[in-house]
């Protein structure tokens, strides 16, 4: 599945959390062996690093002091979603509470942005997948909007909250709802992932399983992917 002279098609995919983004996009990435970029976990890498150095990441100074010095490494494997900044493994610390609470204050610094969303795009046309599922909350506007697929995934916020308090066994269900919530707030001051730009297509999973919208999901490629091919056939 590796052709570094492919130009990889990029199926982009934007939603709040909890919408199913990741499992989604790394169920689809490994059905049809395409890369998988979590572009939400380089953000969270870089909130952990800059607690990690003892800063705060309201502090604007800091979160750019920390980006300068910041030694990301992500695979595109969908079996393989280590995390590590510098030689430490941050897979699992990086969806700690702690480092979701803080994330929105890195998300919101533009330059970094600016800065991780270059890393982005050379990562996947740097990849030699065929095809790459890239997902975050400005992939269909800002990193890849002539992206062929652009889906944008949600539920309803009382789903997608219940969603994220099954996966964090342990913590108080209204602790991690609100938790959720006041991110997603934060966030869409920043970047508006709750409203599809034109040419994006919903995915709506509140009503749907697990399975039935990863087939929804993969319906969307298809048709958009069939589209290119017969633009393609008839320019
Ligand atoms: N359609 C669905 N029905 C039921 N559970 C789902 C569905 N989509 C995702 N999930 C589950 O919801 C949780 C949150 O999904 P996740 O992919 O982490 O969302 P996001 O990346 O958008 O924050 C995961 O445990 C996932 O397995
Ligand atoms: N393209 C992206 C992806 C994530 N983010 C930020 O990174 C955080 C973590 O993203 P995530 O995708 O891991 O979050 P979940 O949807 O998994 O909860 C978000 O809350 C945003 O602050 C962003 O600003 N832009």
């Amino acid at each position: 599945m590796t052709d570094a002279s492919t130009v990889p098609f990029i199926i982009a995919v934007d939603g709040p959390a909890g919408s199913g983004k990741s499992s989604v996009s790394k169920a689809v990435a490994r059905r049809r062996g395409y890369g998988y970029l979590d572009t939400g976990a380089a953000y969270r890498a870089l909130a952990w690093h800059v607690l990690e150095r003892g800063a705060d990441t309201a502090d604007e100074a800091a979160v750019l002091a920390a980006a300068a010095d910041f030694a990301l490494r992500q695979g595109l494997d969908a079996d393989d979603r280590r995390v590590f900044v510098g030689d430490a493994d941050v897979t699992d610390a990086i969806r700690e509470p702690r480092v979701s609470g803080a994330v929105s204050g890195v998300a919101r610094v533009l330059p970094v942005r600016a800065q991780v969303n270059d890393m982005f795009r050379r990562i996947v046309a740097e990849s030699g997948y065929p095809a790459v599922v890239v997902e975050g909350r400005d992939i269909t506007t800002v990193v890849a909007p002539d992206a062929p697929v652009r889906i944008l995934l949600t539920a309803a916020p009382e789903v997608r909250a219940a969603r994220r308090a099954g996966e964090l066994a342990g913590e108080d269900a209204a602790a991690v709802a609100a938790a959720l919530h006041s991110r997603d707030a934060k966030d869409s001051a920043v970047v508006d992932f709750l409203t599809a730009a034109p040419g994006v297509e919903v995915v709506d999973s509140t009503a749907l399983d697990f399975d039935q919208t990863i087939d929804a999901v993969l319906a969307v490629i298809d048709r958009r992917a069939s589209d290119v091919q017969r633009g393609a056939d008839h320019g």
